[in-house]
């Protein structure tokens, strides 16, 4: 946030009153305090009773106040539940009450003649006005809301995927909350638990009110000040000046902290940096575009369209070969075994699965398809959609809850656990199926070992790149022992050399694994390297379901074909072709029958582009004229984008009067030759043997 340097003084003055309004009467205190026998008057007998007293009744009061507060915010935070807004509105009464009143309120409640008090009198023989249980109670009452206000701010700014990702390792819901949950609010707890203990070793009206002033009984230090500032205002001077000093130290170590929220240890996107995978990788990797989806014609697109691998295909030749600790990546058995997926899924997204065991699927759609939906179906974490049933390994998990499916989930930005060191993350999922610490701590390293980041084991998420970081969630995950591995955009926040690398490596370790894994994917290269399958999602509903190359050579969907790197036009089967919806015809070899929706598949390297018209070849072949929009480098070749449709100059062509996208990809030779640029006008022509129609 930018500060402006000076301020208006119509605002600067009152500004500088509001401060010396404060400082005013603590200087007074300072000034007036009885510095020569401080010491003295502050170890007489009476002022240190009354201090040990302020620090037990303040000690068990933020004892009471952790006990019930911090369960408190976690349910304030975490769930929704009718009156919920009543609740925290509850909460922040004691912090406006008058403090008088609150003990006024305290004794309707738990005095003698209380809603309860009689019944604790009766039946625990517990009195609580007038007794240092009651100055617990009175100083808790009112410091408890400092707490749970403090801790409900911290937690709300803990992503609640950190939680989720512990469940899928297999850990208890209170396990969480011990293990992730209050180590990674910590400082935010600490904060409110300062707060709330110098607000409960300040209290005064509500104590005064509910336990009286009983030297050594409820008499605490600000209740002294109050008795000396009758006949002594020295001492009470002196003894405020303790309180100012405890108050002042309280917030000095806090500096504003407990307003603050968690620091979110989210690999910075592109953090990973050849230099911080080599070593783990192997060397450098192959730059590769990545195509990102969205319109025809992005660069690196036709990459991905390049022939599918096989199902969890070996690393190429070309790949650098990760350090393995025992000959190989692991096999099968070194996982939890060889599980097949069935499911059907309801709600926002519909899908069903029905996948062989030891298969990559990967997840791709357009942005909102319902892909992250369908993920968190299968751990059971949503209530937009669930998958019922949900057969792993020929077991209906469906109506266990997210942490015992046996479903491992690595969220987009791996979430690991900012307060555990990579080894400790790793080992998190072994521990929390009860596997001891020694043994978890061996399997936790070997896995780490296996994807290249064996010697960052004693480092904190903080300390490791983006790639490093997505390697040892990848770790974590594997180490669980899964039977369903769910990879949510695993390489999205990579920088391009780092996004090889680990795609390297998760490919020869999704070799080995088992059970199926789902990938969600924006990225077509990723799609056609890791996958034996790709599930296409739309709307929440799958539009296609198959191999990689079946969907590179038939996609169903223009969004997926454009994904791959093709033209797709979408249109009704006619007349030997297809008609678009402008009026330009597309001849196509092979049509379909007349009136059924088609889309028209063609690859860009098919496009031919022409100076004039071209002449009728022996084959039938589209034409069209149109302007060049855009021409892009795509490694050693041209992508030109083309706006064809009907020709300025009326010559005809197949095309109609509506323009629509053509991509062609040629040689920067023949781009020079035909004077391609942006604004020319030229021809393309495709022949019908290259159009691909798709009923839809
Ligand atoms: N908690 C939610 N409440 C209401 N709608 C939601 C919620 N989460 C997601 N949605 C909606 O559900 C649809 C599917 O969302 P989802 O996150 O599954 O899409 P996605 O395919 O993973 O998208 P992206 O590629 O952008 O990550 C979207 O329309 C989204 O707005």
């Amino acid at each position: 946030m930018s500060r402006v340097r000076r301020a208006p003084a119509a605002l600067l003055l009152p500004a500088a009153a509001a401060v010396a309004f404060l400082l005013v009467p603590l200087a007074g205190v300072l000034v007036r305090a009885p510095w020569p026998d401080l010491a003295a008057r502050l170890t007489d007998p009476a002022v240190t009773r009354a201090l040990s007293l302020s620090l037990l009744v303040s000690g068990w009061a933020l004892l009471l106040s952790l006990l019930l507060g911090v369960p408190l915010a976690w349910v304030l935070a975490r769930t929704e539940f009718p009156g919920r807004a009543v609740v925290r509105s509850l909460v922040l009464l004691p912090m406006v009450l008058p403090p008088t009143v609150a003990g006024v309120a305290l004794l309707s409640g738990f005095g003698r003649r209380g809603l309860l008090g009689g019944v604790l009198e009766d039946r625990f023989g517990v009195t609580l006005p007038f007794s240092t249980a009651g100055a617990v109670v009175a100083a808790a009452f009112v410091s408890l809301p400092f707490l749970v206000i403090s801790l409900e701010g911290t937690l709300a700014g803990l992503h609640p995927r950190y939680e989720e990702t512990a469940g899928s390792l297999g850990a208890s819901p209170l396990r969480v909350f011990r293990t992730v949950t209050l180590p990674m609010v910590a400082p935010g707890l600490a904060a409110g638990a300062a707060l709330c203990w110098a607000r409960a070793l300040g209290e005064f009206g509500a104590t005064i009110t509910f336990a009286g002033n009983l030297p050594g009984r409820t008499q605490t230090l600000p209740l002294q000040v109050y008795l000396l500032l009758q006949d002594d205002p020295e001492g009470a001077t002196a003894v405020s000046l303790l309180l100012l000093a405890v108050a002042l130290a309280v917030l000095v170590a806090l500096r504003g902290r407990w307003a603050g929220a968690v620091r979110d240890a989210r690999p910075r996107p592109g953090a990973g940096t050849p230099a911080d995978d080599a070593g783990t990788a192997g060397g450098a990797g192959t730059p590769e575009g990545t195509g990102t989806p969205g319109g025809a014609g992005t660069p690196g697109a036709a990459e991905a369209a390049a022939p599918p691998a096989a199902p969890r295909a070996a690393a190429p030749p070309s790949a650098p070969p990760l350090t393995l600790p025992s000959g190989g990546p692991a096999g099968p058995e070194e996982h939890a075994g060889a599980a097949s997926l069935r499911a059907e899924v309801t709600g926002s997204t519909e899908v069903s699965l029905d996948v062989g065991a030891g298969t990559t699927v990967a997840v791709v759609g357009p942005n909102g398809a319902g892909k992250t939906t369908l993920l968190r179906a299968l751990l059971g974490i949503t209530g937009r959609a669930a998958a019922r049933p949900l057969l792993i390994g020929g077991r209906d998990v469906s109506a266990l809850p997210p942490h015992r499916r046996g479903i491992a989930w690595v969220p987009q930005d791996g979430a690991l656990f900012t307060h555990l060191t990579a080894l400790a993350n790793t080992a998190y999922g072994l521990r929390a199926q009860g596997v001891p610490r020694a043994r978890a701590h061996r399997e936790a390293q070997e896995w780490l070992d296996r994807l290249g980041v064996g010697r960052l084991a004693g480092r904190r998420p903080a300390a490791l790149s983006g790639g490093q970081a997505q390697r040892v969630a990848l770790a974590r995950a594997l180490a669980a022992r899964p039977r369903l591995l769910l990879l949510d955009e695993p390489l999205a926040a990579l920088d391009q050399t780092a996004r090889a690398h680990v795609r390297h490596a998760l490919r020869e370790h999704l070799a080995g694994f088992g059970g199926v894994c789902l990938v969600v994917t924006h990225d077509p290269v990723e799609a056609l390297s890791l996958a034996g399958r790709i599930l296409v999602l739309e709307e929440g509903r799958a539009v296609q379901e198959a191999a990689p190359a079946k969907i590179a050579r038939h996609p169903r969907s223009p969004w997926v074909a454009r994904m791959l790197g093709r033209n797709a036009w979408t249109g009704t089967a006619a007349d030997g072709g297809v008609a678009l919806p402008g009026g330009t015809r597309l001849v196509a070899a092979e049509p379909l029958p007349a009136g059924s929706p088609a889309l028209a598949v063609v690859a860009p390297e098919a496009v031919a582009l022409h100076r004039g018209r071209p002449a009728a070849g022996s084959s039938p072949r589209n034409t069209w004229p149109g302007t060049v929009r855009e021409v892009t480098a795509l490694g050693s070749r041209l992508r030109v984008l083309l706006t064809a449709g009907a020709p300025e100059d009326g010559s005809g062509g197949s095309g109609g009067s509506g323009g629509f996208d053509v991509i062609a990809e040629i040689t920067p030779a023949s781009a020079a030759e035909l004077g391609v640029a942006e604004g020319a006008r030229m021809w393309a022509s495709v022949k019908a043997t290259e159009v691909t129609l798709v009923a839809l």
